[in-house]
């Protein structure tokens, strides 16, 4: 290991994002509802290796970046091999190490360095690296298409969709989550680099807030439109809810995506100018929550449970039948449950005097045929639609985890 490494791995670490943050060596404590602290050792490595891939159920992170790339190869010894080093170099760089042999200053002079060098120095920052592979590669370019999905089936038009294909699709992807975003782009940088006349990259996403709490200790955030985000979210300790809802078990679809999940990502662009515009208590019957405390309209407390029957002082539901919550609610969306691990976004401006910000939506479902696609379907007539509009999409298998070193992601695929 070189010098390099253990200075990163020994770096303090701050956390941004939702509640009050303090940083204290190597962690973070975060206020929660109750005024409790909670502590994100953001200094401490997410391992790499595990039955489902990190990133799914581990602690959101406060960052993102999300990358999807064409395979510019025609050979599936190529895209194994690609697999290979990627999977070694994920699992150096979520440790907290250089990726390569040499890494970005250990190696020969005259040889462009193993890593690019910028998250030298830094901690590993909770990095996680989750990867996914898109309908298109299994089209027969690479031998794999009697081992497509069903799942992996096209989604369907939705109300409203006005998708860009150039920020939509692609043949792999790979989700960089970390409470650093440089520790995350560098992530994704590495692995480009690596794939170098393998993969182009056909667009990347980066995120600055979580919108999404993925366990109960976290504070739930707050999105774009300044609600809280996540509340109702499947987490890591509704174990019963993830083997329902989430992960692949066997015998549903090819063996090799046991221990999966599938991963629908959206890019929503929201219209906040006119949202801004509008009142406390417009938006609070939009989204079916109240803005203060993210509690249902009929309540006071953000986890009181939802009841679509409760009447307001004017005899009419408290929640509106066109409330988002009401028609995303399973009970609404012929019981369809999801993972919600979303993050905000404000990529600069739209070239007409607005900001081009929004929610980058993502996913994890068991299968998105009856996950995403009932409720998205449902939301066709949500009132949030006049606020939002989906303008990019994408649909990826997320293999299991790897088990070990040596082992690569989607190895079952080419078993
Ligand atoms: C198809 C799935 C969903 C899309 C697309 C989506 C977009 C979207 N959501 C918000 C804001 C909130 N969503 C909330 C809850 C919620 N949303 C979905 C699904 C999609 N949202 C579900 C399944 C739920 C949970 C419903 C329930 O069971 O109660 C909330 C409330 C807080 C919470 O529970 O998380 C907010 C706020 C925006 C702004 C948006 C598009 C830009
Ligand atoms: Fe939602």
């Amino acid at each position: 290991m070189g010098e390099s490494n253990i200075s990163r791995r020994t770096m303090l670490g701050l956390v941004g994002g939702a509640g009050v943050a303090v940083g204290v060596a190597g962690t973070s404590l975060a206020l929660g509802p109750s005024g409790v602290a909670q502590a994100a050792d953001v200094s401490a490595p997410i391992s790499f290796y595990g039955t489902h891939q990190a990133g799914i159920t581990t602690p959101a992170q406060d960052r993102l970046h999300f990358a999807s790339f064409d395979l510019i190869t025609k050979s599936r010894d190529d895209l194994i091999a690609l697999l290979r080093a990627w999977s070694a170099a994920a699992a150096q760089m979520t440790a907290g190490h250089p990726a390569g042999a040499t890494g970005a200053v250990d190696g020969h002079p005259a040889a462009p360095p193993d890593d690019t060098g910028e998250a030298l120095d830094l901690p590993p920052g909770g990095l996680t690296l989750t990867i996914g592979f898109g309908p298109s590669m299994f089209d027969g370019r690479f031998g794999l298409a009697d081992r497509k999905p069903a799942a992996l089936a096209e989604l369907p038009h939705f109300v409203g969709d006005a998708l860009r294909p150039e920020i939509s699709d692609g043949d792999l992807c790979v989700q960089a989550c970390a409470y650093d975003p440089q520790v995350a782009v560098h992530a994704i940088r590495n692995l480009a680099r690596i794939g170098f006349g393998k993969v182009s990259v056909r667009w990347s996403q980066l995120g600055f807030g979580r919108t999404s709490a993925t366990t109960r200790d976290q504070v739930t955030p707050r999105n774009m439109m300044g609600f809280k985000d996540g509340t109702n979210n499947i987490k890591a300790e509704d174990t019963q809810l993830l083997d329902e809802h989430v992960w692949v078990p066997q015998g549903d679809g090819p063996a090799w995506m046991t221990g999966g999940s599938y991963m629908v990502t959206r890019r929503i662009r929201m219209t906040i100018e006119t949202w801004d515009r509008t009142s406390l208590a417009e938006q609070e019957g939009v989204i079916g929550r109240t803005k203060k405390a993210g509690a249902p309209m009929h309540a006071t407390g953000e986890f009181d449970e939802l009841d679509f029957e409760a009447k307001g002082p004017d005899g009419k539901p408290a929640t509106p039948m066109d409330a988002h919550v009401r028609l995303a609610h399973h009970t609404q969306a012929k019981g369809a449950r999801i993972l919600r691990r979303g993050y905000n976004f404000a990529d600069g401006s739209d070239g007409l005097g607005r900001l081009d910000a929004g929610l980058f939506f993502i996913a994890y479902q068991r299968d998105p045929r009856t996950g995403f696609v009932p409720i998205q379907q449902n939301l066709g007539g949500d009132a949030l639609n006049e606020y939002i509009r989906h303008v990019g999409s994408g649909l990826f298998a997320c293999p299991p985890g790897v088990a070990g070193p040596g082992g690569f992601w989607g190895e079952g695929l080419f078993a």
